[in-house]
């Protein structure tokens, strides 16, 4: 099965008629999972003995035996879960994520887990224990991270969605890379529990798909309260599908000078035409300042890297996952496990958040850093006070080379300079494609306020039915 064309209304009629079976429907996307896989490298896991749940009702739920990717930091009970690690080579869930519950619940099929960079640390799944993921639209080219896999594999066509996780821009960017949707929601809106923790106040789960609608029907089903986590809102979760449809006319549209200065040429012409389109349809486009954007990137990587030094210690070569051999005492098997079970990135984030914490650095690093992550939050409710959305580029720059960054961190923590504020900030964004610079695609960011996604889904769904980019085919794929 080959989801290019389809989406989850499509998939939806063909079940609920007859005209495909759900046990079809699942042995086919493993069979075209295994024949395109060789190109990309998208996933970790392939269950071959795949079945959906029984006694599916297709009126009921859109996702009745639909198969959705999950990535592979999400546990699923009795399904490998490795978060792309060593560490944790064998880790086999005994229970399952809320998110996983919430899709088992609305009967979708799981055929497997997706490739990601180690622990979600990285932006281009080069750092996998499991080999690279290779963009569709150019083999050649990374497919962004740390979602690499999930983003891979819908665009590529091996599934119709896929569920990712944002900590500092793993859902967006590499949608943004591989010409797809992807939202990371507001922090909140989506119960953690079962997600393998990296930065524990920025991780979100999200979704990704071709098409706007599809995001929001898995959002509908995955959002909401949950007793195991108690960072999530009890507050109503609306039908986002209503938001698909809508015109932007007197719709606030906030651009942020800073986002827009950095990019350029041609990306920076596709990104402003998306702007004009929806003031063409009767949004008001006001320039706004975003003045901390300087600091995000540093900020973010002292905070995302403590709270991972503090969430990886678990990893100890006892409690589950890789075990070093021949070791002469407890310390040797931590020290040897860790050292032989971590990849260099992974190590480097360990040592970066143990420093900023340690007794000397703790004040002019960690609080400093949580400082100036409340200036950067301020930024942004000045911004809400008086608009609904602010849009820019995703990225600075389309997807790179395989092999280009993987060695030079810093240039690998820059991709993430536009995508990381609204993790900071713990607000909801998206990135919707917004068409090709060198062939290669490029994605339109849209925030909102807290648990405003309606006006995200408004402006993407209002941008797909503008540029129509999911009629282009990504050329990686042909053969
Ligand atoms: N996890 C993410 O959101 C990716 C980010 N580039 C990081 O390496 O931390």
């Amino acid at each position: 099965m080959n989801y290019l064309n389809e989406t989850i209304d499509s998939l939806n009629k063909k079940l609920a008629s007859g005209d495909l079976s759900a046990d079809q429907l699942a042995k086919d996307t493993v069979a075209n999972i295994k024949d395109t896989d060789k190109k990309l490298n998208a996933w970790i896991t392939v269950d071959d003995d795949v079945k959906p749940p029984e006694n599916l009702d297709f009126s009921k739920s859109k996702l009745a035996g639909i198969p959705i990717a999950i990535k592979d930091n999400i546990i699923t009970n009795g399904m490998k879960t490795t978060a792309a690690s060593h560490i944790l080579y064998n880790f086999m869930p005994m229970y399952d994520a809320t998110v996983i519950s919430k899709l088992k619940d609305a009967g979708a099929t799981f055929v497997g887990k997706t490739n990601m960079d180690e622990f979600a640390m990285g932006s281009s799944t080069e750092h996998s224990y499991y080999g690279a993921t290779h963009n569709p639209w150019n083999l050649d080219k990374v497919p962004g991270g740390s979602s690499g896999g999930s983003a891979a594999a819908v665009a590529g066509g091996q599934v119709v969605a896929a569920l990712g996780s944002d900590t500092g821009g793993s859902i967006r960017q590499p949608a943004a890379f591989n010409g797809i949707f992807g939202i990371k929601p507001t922090y909140g809106r989506v119960s953690r529990w079962g997600l393998i923790a990296f930065g524990s106040s920025l991780d979100q789960i999200g979704v990704m798909s071709k098409r706007v609608k599809d995001s929001a029907e898995v959002l509908n089903v995955i959002a909401g309260g949950d007793d195991h986590d108690s960072t999530v809102s009890t507050r109503e979760v609306p039908d986002f599908t209503k938001f698909i449809g809508q015109d932007v006319k007197g719709l606030r549209v906030a651009v942020p000078k800073e986002y827009m200065d950095a990019v350029s040429g041609e990306m920076r012409e596709v990104i402003q035409k998306q702007i004009d389109t929806l003031k063409e349809a009767g949004a008001i486009i006001n320039e706004v300042s975003l003045p901390h954007t300087k600091y995000v990137v540093p900020d973010y990587y002292i905070i995302a890297s403590s709270e991972a030094s503090s969430n990886l210690q678990r990893y100890d070569g006892i409690r589950y996952g890789y075990r070093a051999k021949d070791t002469k005492n407890l310390l040797d098997v931590y020290v040897k496990s860790r050292s032989e079970g971590f990849g260099t990135e992974v190590k480097r984030r360990i040592m970066l958040g143990s420093f900023a914490l340690s007794a000397g650095s703790y004040d002019r690093f960690f609080r400093q850093a949580a400082k100036v992550r409340t200036l950067i939050c301020d930024d942004f409710d000045k911004i809400f006070a008086e608009n609904d959305v602010i849009v820019g580029p995703t990225t600075t720059e389309p997807a790179f080379g395989i092999g280009e960054e993987v060695s030079d961190p810093i240039k690998m923590y820059n991709n993430d300079l536009l995508t990381i504020s609204a993790n900071l900030a713990g607000i909801p964004a998206a990135s919707v494609p917004a068409g090709l610079v060198d062939g290669m695609p490029v994605g339109l960011q849209i925030m909102a306020k807290r648990f405003d996604e309606g006006n995200v889904f408004k402006t993407a769904d209002f941008i797909e039915r503008s540029n129509k980019f999911y009629e282009k085919t990504p050329t990686g794929m042909e053969d």
